[in-house]
């Protein structure tokens, strides 16, 4: 293995595999760190946690544990892969798991690039956009767990790590490779050692991984990795994609406004599950078992307005009604996939966690592109997932993924 990176979520995870596999990487995505070697085909590991939202030192300690595996596969470079709208409280866990990343490895210099101009994400003058907003107006401020509030990255991760936060800036990026590496060595020798790196294109993306050619670690969303795989000497075999038919299933327990667009434009049956529903005990099974009576592509989603999500935080606290909603996920998962569902579509970073954690696949082969940052992914001899970070893929998703998901490749 090459390549060892490390996801703080499961699409997430499975969004960095997908830019790995489409440089030509041979890709596997752990779920969470595992026990036993890895194939020594595999060219880039992602082992994926669930540690976007956990305590700070659990998400360290969890961290820490893939980087000690993956070193251990023979990796030479890591990567923490993290969310392209830098999805993070005050406290972290971007910040202070790059750090213990950092004085492991003993890297001097660290860049946080969370661009991904494919989807809109990039980063200029230190400052995240999404599209034409900021992302403190992109609706990320209304993030159930993570609100976003402040644009400028400087900002964000300042209280989150040791030291000043440093910046290479857009003109600098254009000017090449050469020139970014002689711009971190400045921050470097400022006593800056984590910096923001700005990208608003993907040939920016490929300047910043020609110039960390290398480096022990950096730090970013998927689109950081794109630079990446041409610094390597790679296999060139290419796995064969063994599409997957049969029935059917989607689950939303995503907020974001790309998901409750996706929920709004379903054309299938579907059925809402409340936060009050759920934690007033609605048994799993009988909502799995409306499911599978479903001729066409069923929907099961807890996706809500804000006004709906705040309220129910108020009303039960933001953890309790997170831990129920996401365990009723989970159970929902096991009970379709115990009913026959062989095609499982999923949103939400957290909600996807839940179903793959109980789903409990070893480890996920990576398929073809549904949309930009979503791959279809293998989880057993007669399962396929598609796991959607919230706020990516076009309004059609939940009914081009089921057929993306059916086809060889
Ligand atoms: N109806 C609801 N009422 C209150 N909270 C909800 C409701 N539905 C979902 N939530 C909360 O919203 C969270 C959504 O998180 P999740 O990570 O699954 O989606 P996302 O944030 O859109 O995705 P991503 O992290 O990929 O951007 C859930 O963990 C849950 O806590
Ligand atoms: O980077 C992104 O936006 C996604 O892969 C993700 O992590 C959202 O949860």
């Amino acid at each position: 293995m090459l390549l060892g990176c490390i996801g703080d979520d499961f699409t997430g995870s499975s969004d960095l595999g997908n830019t790995l596999v489409k440089q030509g990487m041979r890709t596997v995505q752990y779920v969470g760190v595992p026990d036993g070697p890895a194939d020594p085909e595999v060219e880039a590991g992602v082992v994926a946690l669930k540690s976007r939202s956990i305590p700070v030192e659990e998400a360290v300690a969890q961290s820490l544990a893939a980087l000690e595996w993956l070193r251990a596969q023979g990796c030479t470079q890591f990567l923490f892969k993290y969310c392209s709208t830098f999805d993070s409280t005050a406290q972290g866990n971007i910040g202070p798991v790059a750090e213990a990343l950092a004085d492991k490895l003993g890297a001097q210099s660290v860049i946080f690039c969370p661009a991904f101009p494919t989807t809109g994400r990039t980063i200029y003058m230190g400052h995240l956009f999404v599209g034409d907003r900021l992302l403190s107006e992109s609706g990320m401020e209304n993030h159930p767990l993570t609100p976003m509030t402040d644009p400028d990255l400087r900002r964000v991760l300042a209280p989150q790590v040791s030291g000043e936060v440093g910046h290479v800036a857009a003109p600098t990026v254009w000017e090449g490779p050469d020139e970014i590496r002689a711009a971190l060595e400045a921050e470097a020798v400022a006593g800056r050692r984590f910096v923001i790196a700005d990208a608003i294109r993907d040939g920016d993306l490929m300047a910043w991984g020609k110039a960390l050619a290398g480096v022990p670690l950096l730090t970013g969303g998927s689109g950081i990795a794109m630079g990446l795989p041409g610094n390597f000497t790679l296999s060139g075999k290419a796995g064969r994609w063994r599409g997957q038919g049969g029935p059917v299933a989607a689950l939303s327990g995503s907020c974001s406004n790309a998901t409750r667009g996706q929920v709004a434009a379903h054309e299938g049956p579907s059925r809402e599950v409340t936060a009050e529903q759920v934690l007033g005990g609605l048994a799993a099974q009988e909502v799995a078992d409306w499911a599978l009576a479903q001729d066409r592509m069923p929907l099961v989603y807890s996706s809500a307005e804000p006004d709906t999500v705040r309220a129910a935080q108020e009303a039960h606290g933001r953890e309790k009604v997170a831990a129920a909603l996401e365990g009723f996920f989970a159970q929902l998962a096991k009970a379709l996939v115990a009913g026959g569902v062989t095609r499982l579509i999923s949103a939400g970073g957290e909600t996807s966690g839940a179903v793959v954690e109980a789903l409990a696949p070893d480890a996920l082969e990576i398929g073809p592109e549904i949309d930009p940052g979503v791959p279809v992914m293998r989880a057993g001899e007669d399962l396929v997932l598609a796991l959607k970070s919230g706020n990516f893929g076009a309004e059609d998703f939940f009914a081009k993924a089921a057929r993306v998901m059916e086809h060889d490749a």
